[in-house]
């Protein structure tokens, strides 16, 4: 549906004419106190006055934009003379509003009729007749037009066929039209199905289909005479990031304090904090320090690491020299002790008001005191520190001062290894910096004004890593243009704004139609040469922007989805048009993935529905012991896809080849054997691995998610949500993870049938518990199925021989506490037996009467349960374990 014609639905709904006479009465908001016959002649004669003034600007055989109501409000006085400013101020918007509704209301008409005089046009242009939504999108010529698809929903069909209406309908000529794609091969794509789709059109292959680089590059050359270089190392984000590096340890080797800052924040501040305020995510229960202690929160991971490369001998949780076990009090065991100086140190989760996170519960400020009274009156020392100080610029400058003052002298050694992770490398922190830097240079921020995003008094914010983090970019950035400078070359990010700005200072564009793809992939420079390219023809240029604000997945390349969310703010007259229908996913799927991406209310809200009626299990999950265990499981179910090929039960649709994708979110999940696999699997279907990133665009049968499990190098993916990146944001999107959401959304939506999703028992992805947690999956083990917990929604639920029987608790313990007792009276009276409501191990012992032994019983009329040696005092069922697997 297109939002603007809503109004015109209503004004037809009312009654209203789209012919130009209209009678002043129909719409007019004007008081009429004394509305004789004499008054009512005279307001017509007027209104119909005022409307021959401005009908020669309106084009009523064509879609009429809305810039042309506002215009025409703005440049001819209302009807009737005499007005005063505050008349004026009373009855413009509301004049305005009726034009709208009147052009609305013809554009509706418009519509209508293009659709069944075209018809013949719109089933052929495209290899698939269009669908009403797509003929909508290709009719509707708003001054911008903001297309908001659904995956599969033929973004690149209606593009083409958009260009191709403008054609038939003679709106522009061919060279007129603009396309502009985000990447080399979406451009090549389009311009390949515009040269096929649209050869019947003299002229077509004078359409410019560019990337937005490309095109910017051309039109500096134009405006200026002189074509402007690029960078040898600008292109590609692998080239980019190396250069970063390059420049990091030039830095490092000829500025000693560069090389200081550098190391201190690498080795220290190197990975981002949770936020304060917000309960720490169960999903990853242990923190453990470089030098390989398991610690209870982020911020004394941090205190760890700062205390192991300054070289202090430093005790985590030792217990406390004396006794303190009372009928209230266990053994005390302060945070950190240092046994050089017999220094006991406390950190406390406190803001600047002294005040615990929300989330605290117990009498945490009463325990501080509590050790407070104890240090002083068993006459130890006691240091302490608060979140407040830790996360503020200062942070460790009175631990410092401290040690030092007792005679413990600190250097920092940035090599030093410890047993737990390292900290980030040069490249992983290079690559965050290239990704700030294409925020900062698109949307043109100075330092002072990145500086003045940082937070300031906010309890959430990591003021320290923030502001050493712009300190170090400063350095490197300046360093870059420099080099930029010294071959006389500019990289992207400059040649965009280069090209804005020749056509914000006249130079004329000669396009009138704009398609952009990708839309949610644009960083805010894209935005202004668009903007740019639209002013410079005043008003006979139309946009159009195809977008799925659900698969912004390029942030790290300089991608703001702000741009999605902000268009009406950023393009005047603007009108949004849903492409909601897809082509591709089975109902069962395109339900849960909408839903899993909507988990972030910051997605733009659509519903999704499909013409693809594929009934059989569109998502499954299986859960093995190991890695290994689970890629040869993959080899397994590839196996078994072959023979059904063979068998001839199984074919690709649309009668294709069934075409298999393995995804995984890194390059080192492609599995090993994936040359082999091919080779041996060619007779039935072409079989690919990509990374989720690549498969955007493409779709297949089968799409089969390797390693979805979680860690470092899981899924998702932890370091891509650097709180840094916010200061060069618009509009921060605080959700977790939203960007590794988004990817995973990627993912799911590649299937036209299924997607198989593999996991390891031990630890299976947070996205695919939440998954499971929703009810559209289940995930099967060897050993059956493996429930979700339900309080922290990422572990899964264990069985545990208990002192008292069995129960089932939360593979996150301890860090989740959750534990169920799975004996559940629910037979039925007359049977009077006790259901166990969690499939069982045969030989366990009976959680029902905790003495007696669960025994696999197989004879009868009924299917093989468990019941409990103790029969018939203790009357416990159970399924066998076996019996549950699937
Ligand atoms: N009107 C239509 N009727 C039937 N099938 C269509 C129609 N339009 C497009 N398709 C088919 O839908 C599928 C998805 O199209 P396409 O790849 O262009 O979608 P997309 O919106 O670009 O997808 P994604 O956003 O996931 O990259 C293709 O197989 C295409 O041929």
């Amino acid at each position: 549906m297109i939002e603007w014609l809503v109004l015109g639905a209503l004004a037809l709904a009312g009654g209203a004419s789209s012919s130009g006479s209209r009678s002043s009465s129909s719409g007019s908001r004007s008081p009429a106190p004394f509305d004789t016959g004499e008054y009512r002649r005279k307001k017509e004669a007027d209104e119909a006055a005022w409307r021959a003034g401005w009908e020669h600007e309106v084009d009523r055989t064509r879609w009429i934009p809305q810039s042309v109501a506002h215009r025409i409000i703005e440049t001819y006085p209302l009807p009737g003379a005499d007005r005063t400013y505050f008349m004026t101020s009373i009855e413009k918007p509301a004049k305005l509003k009726e034009l709208l509704a009147e052009f609305a209301a013809h554009n509706l008409q418009h519509l209508a009729e293009r659709k069944a005089a075209l018809k013949p046009f719109f089933d052929t242009v495209e290899k698939n007749p269009l669908t009403d939504e797509q003929m909508d999108a290709c009719i509707c010529f708003d001054d911008a037009v903001q297309i908001v698809a659904a995956a599969g929903s033929g973004k690149t069909s209606t593009m083409v066929a958009k260009a191709g209406y403008a054609l038939q309908e003679g709106l522009v000529a061919p060279e007129q039209i603009l396309v502009l794609a985000f990447n080399r091969d979406a451009a090549k794509e389009l311009d390949a199905r515009i040269q096929t789709r649209l050869a019947q059109f003299e002229g077509v292959d004078r359409i410019m289909a560019r990337t937005f680089s490309a095109f910017g590059l051309s039109l500096i050359g134009e405006a200026t005479g002189r074509r402007p270089s690029l960078a040898p190392w600008v292109g590609s984000q692998t080239d980019e990031v190396a250069k970063i590096v390059e420049i990091v340890e030039d830095l490092r080797r000829s500025d000693p304090a560069f090389r200081k800052d550098w190391d201190v924040f690498r080795t220290v501040y190197g990975r981002d904090l949770d936020r304060w305020s917000a309960p720490r995510d169960k999903a990853n229960p242990s923190i453990i320090t470089t030098n390989g202690e398991r610690v209870k929160s982020d911020e004394e991971r941090i205190i760890a690491n700062w205390l192991f490369h300054h070289g202090v001998s430093y005790e985590y949780e030792r217990r406390y020299e004396h006794d303190t076990v009372t009928s209230r009090h266990g053994q005390y065991k302060p945070d950190f002790y240092y046994p050089d100086v017999r220094l006991y140190h406390e950190h406390f989760a406190l803001n600047r008001e002294g005040r615990p996170p929300p989330h605290f519960d117990g009498d945490y400020l009463g325990e501080r005191r509590w050790k407070q009274g104890l240090h002083q009156e068993r006459g130890t020392d006691l240091f302490e520190t608060t979140s407040y100080e830790i996360r503020s610029p200062g942070s460790f400058d009175r631990l410092r001062q401290e040690l030092e003052a007792r005679g413990l002298s600190l250097h920092h050694d940035p090599d030093r290894t410890g047993k737990g992770p390292p900290p980030p490398t040069i490249s992983q922190l290079a690559s965050t910096l290239r990704t700030f830097q294409q925020h900062v240079k698109g949307s043109g921020l100075t330092i002072a004004q990145i500086r003045a995003a940082i937070p300031a008094g906010s309890d959430d914010a990591y003021t320290a890593r923030l502001t050493r983090f712009v300190d170090l970019y400063e350095r490197i950035s300046a360093e870059w243009e420099d080099r930029l400078r010294a071959i006389e070359c500019i990289d992207f990010d400059d040649m965009i704004v280069a090209a804005a700005e020749h056509l914000e200072a006249g130079y004329e564009s000669p396009y009138t139609l704009i398609l952009a793809d990708e839309f949610q992939d644009s960083s805010r420079g894209r935005v202004r040469l668009l903007k740019a390219l639209l002013k410079s023809r005043g008003h006979d240029a139309r946009l159009c922007v195809v977008g799925d604000d659900w698969q912004g997945i390029n942030r790290f390349a300089g991608a703001d989805l702000s741009v999605m969310s902000h268009f009406k703010a950023s393009f005047e007259h603007s009108t949004r048009v849903m492409l909601s229908t897809t082509f591709r996913c089975p109902a069962r799927l395109s339900e849960a993935a909408s839903a899993f991406v909507q988990a972030n209310p910051r997605q733009i809200p659509k519903t999704v529905v499909t013409t693809n009626d594929y009934e059989g299990p569109s998502l499954v999950a299986y859960a093995s012991e190991t890695s290994e265990a689970s890629t040869s499981l993959l080899h397994d179910h590839l196996d078994a896809l072959r023979k059904q090929v063979a068998s001839g039960a199984l074919h690709g649709s649309n009668g294709h080849r069934p075409r298999v994708m393995l995804l995984g979110r890194y390059n080192r999940d492609r599995p090993a054997d994936i040359g082999r696999w091919q080779r041996s699997f060619a007779s039935a279907f072409d079989l690919e691995f990509r990374t989720v990133h690549a498969s955007k665009g493409l779709e297949a049968d089968y799409v089969m998610l390797v390693n979805l499990t979680e860690g470092l190098m899981g899924f998702p993916a932890k370091q891509t949500d650097d709180s840094v990146l916010d200061l060069a944001m618009p509009e921060p999107d605080p959700f977790p993870m939203s960007e590794e959401r988004r990817l995973f959304y990627v993912a799911l939506t590649r299937a036209k049938r299924q997607v198989r999703m593999y996991t390891t028992i031990g630890e299976p992805s947070r996205f695919l518990m939440e998954l499971a947690n929703g009810g559209h999956l289940r995930i099967r083990t060897t050993g059956g199925l493996l429930e979700p917990c339900p309080s922290c929604r990422s572990g899964h639920l264990k069985l545990i021989d208990g002192r008292n029987g069995t129960f089932q608790a939360c593979s996150r313990s301890p860090s989740c506490r959750f534990k169920r007792n799975i004996a559940v009276r629910s037979g039925s009276p007359s049977a009077g037996n006790d259901r166990i409501g969690a499939p069982m191990k045969a030989g366990c012992r009976c959680p029902i009467c905790g003495t007696g032994t669960l025994i696999l019983r197989d004879s009868g009329p009924y299917d093989p349960f468990l019941g409990c040696s103790e029969y018939p005092r203790c009357r416990a069922r159970a399924l066998p374990l076996e019996a549950a697997r699937i």
